[in-house]
């Protein structure tokens, strides 16, 4: 299951070298995002990943991440059983993802969010985790960008219920900082963590993991206190 609402996980979203997510894992990765969206300078194509995932897949999370796919690449995803969850990051409606929840489908609907108002639109789907990204219009994802992070906060107290998820231009320099400020059940990152689009360095990814874990242990004391 990801996110585990039990657990406080990292993700590091869009390899495109199959053999990185081992080595992810290895370093304390809890997710590992795969970017199936062909216009991506992070697509992995599902053959691919299929071809190459197999020994860590079942072991460890895997998310597939979507924009506006169709109904060839959404029914090839959720049949090849690699992914523990669907990220979508398009314009995919309420209903399309009540649609996949009804097949059993583990839904994460990624929103870009630009003030308080737009927040309103995390109540209009069903599933339980929404990702929170920067505003970017006329892009979909992995852009670098942070966006205010009281939205983050805000989200959590308007929307109890749902799973948080925190992305958005987090870096090994800030993520302790957002973590213990918006205490998100999982921080997810692109660009933040990269030598090149799609190949992460993996000493900056070994030092986001350890600032978020730093982030949520520093919060958990702070609510102690
Ligand atoms: O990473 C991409 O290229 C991408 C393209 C289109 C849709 C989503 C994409 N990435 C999804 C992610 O989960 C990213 O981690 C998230 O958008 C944050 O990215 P970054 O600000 O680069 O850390």
């Amino acid at each position: 299951m990801f996110p585990d609402p039990k657990r406080r996980s990292v993700k590091i979203c869009g390899i495109t070298q199959p053999q990185q997510a081992g080595v992810l894992f290895a370093l304390g990765a809890d997710a590992v995002g795969i970017n199936l969206w062909p216009k991506s300078k992070r697509h992995m194509p599902l053959e691919v990943a299929v071809g190459g995932l197999q020994d860590v897949a079942g072991k460890n999370a895997l998310v597939a991440v979507l924009v506006n796919p169709d109904a060839a690449l959404l029914d090839a995803a959720v049949s090849s059983q690699l992914f523990q969850a669907l990220q979508l990051h398009g314009d995919e409606t309420p209903a399309e993802v009540e649609r996949l929840m009804k097949r059993g489908v583990n839904v994460i609907k990624a929103l870009q969010v630009r003030d308080e108002a737009s927040l309103a639109q995390i109540g209009e789907f069903a599933c339980d985790s929404i990702l929170l990204d920067a505003y970017n219009p006329g892009t979909y994802g992995g852009g670098g960008h942070a966006f205010p992070w009281e939205l983050a906060v805000r989200a959590r107290e308007m929307f109890p219920q749902k799973q948080i998820l925190l992305s958005g231009g987090l870096t090994p320099d800030n993520v302790k900082q957002a973590v213990e400020q918006t205490q998100p059940v999982a921080v997810d990152v692109a660009s933040g963590v990269e030598s090149l689009p799609g190949s992460k360095d993996l000493l900056q990814v070994a030092r986001f993991i350890a600032e978020a874990r730093d982030g949520w242990v520093k919060a958990a004391g702070d609510s102690a206190s």
